[in-house]
């Protein structure tokens, strides 16, 4: 197969990594040193949301390492509107909140929605506060997060509609392939994040991973950071193991092969580790 690039770009215009750092659970007294040790390590892509109550550790960590030289635009910045976020003047004021958190970088390069759950109404005045902050150059890209086909159609039907979601965050896995969902998402230019591409950790010693790994001399993790970017997703994997980074992001260099990407998919598996709302009403 020809070789995976390490950015790509959205439909917005701008150059996006092919794999990110997730920071959901990572501690807030290890979040800026993990988010430093990555972005020293090579990862360019940090996703938060202002659920995770580390969006400030994170600004700190890029920051540090911004100080020794490095470019700003090399590092992607991604957080997100909780539900209790939503809603047009709610909204804008979560959005200040959130740049305020990481004042030092100056904009956020990715803004999502985190779900679809607080119902049209309120996802259509999120997404028109959104869109305002990318005018006011507050924010780059903006996108979505676990939402569903008819909520990826609402938004794209929309006659408000003026900057179109860059992607669409939602969890996939060989054990949650929601193929219709990616395929939908692609063919409307939408990229598909991944999270919990590890199955939140559950899945790193699955047999089948293990075989793999064996066979190709690298870990359980890397086998299922690769399958995602094979499948064109944009994996998310989490560690707040400084040891654990190097690895996980070691997935350029081999690939797997058809054979193997078929031993690893679970079409008919339907297996989420977190929420699930990409059916919400
Ligand atoms: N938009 C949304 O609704 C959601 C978004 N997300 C995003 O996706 C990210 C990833 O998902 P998440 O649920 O965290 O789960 P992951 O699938 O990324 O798995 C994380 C778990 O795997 C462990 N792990 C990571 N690397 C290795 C390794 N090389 N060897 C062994 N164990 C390893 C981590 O342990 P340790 O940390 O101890 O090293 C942690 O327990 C989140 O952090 C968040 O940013 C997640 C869920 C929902
Ligand atoms: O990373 C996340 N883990 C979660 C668990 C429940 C709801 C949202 C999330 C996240 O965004």
């Amino acid at each position: 197969m020809s070789p995976i690039p390490k950015l790509i770009q959205l439909s917005s215009g701008h150059a996006f990594p092919t794999v990110g750092l997730g920071t959901w659970e990572v501690p807030n007294s290890a979040t800026a040193k993990v988010v430093y040790e990555a972005l020293k390590t090579g990862y360019r892509l940090i996703d938060c949301a202002s659920l995770y109550g580390n969006e400030a550790e994170c600004g700190e960590g890029i920051s540090k390492w911004l100080d020794e030289g490095n470019s700003r635009e090399d590092v992607k910045y991604t957080t997100k509107l909780w539900n209790s976020e939503n809603g047009y003047g709610n909204a804008k004021r979560a959005i200040k909140r959130c740049l305020e958190k990481v004042k030092q970088l100056g904009y956020i390069d990715l803004l999502l929605i985190h779900s679809p759950l607080e119902g049209p109404k309120m996802r259509l005045e999120t997404y028109k506060a959104m869109q305002e902050a990318v005018d006011e150059g507050l924010v780059k890209s903006i996108g979505v997060s676990n939402y569903g086909i008819k909520h990826i159609d609402e938004l794209l039907a929309w006659d408000g509609l003026k900057y179109k979601p860059v992607v669409n965050q939602i969890e996939i896995s060989p054990w949650l392939m929601r193929q219709e969902l990616a395929d939908a998402c692609n063919e409307r230019g939408i990229e598909v994040e991944a999270y919990a591409p590890l199955g939140h950790g559950g899945k790193i010693n699955d047999p089948t991973v293990t075989k793999i790994a064996a066979r190709k001399n690298v870990s359980g993790a890397q086998v299922l950071i690769r399958w995602s970017m094979q499948k064109k997703h944009i994996p998310l994997p989490k560690t707040k193991t400084v040891s654990r980074l190097a690895g996980n992001l070691d997935v350029y260099s081999f690939s797997l092969t058809e054979e193997e990407i078929r031993e690893l998919d679970h079409p008919k598996a339907y297996e989420p580790t977190d929420w699930e709302c990409t059916d919400a009403p």
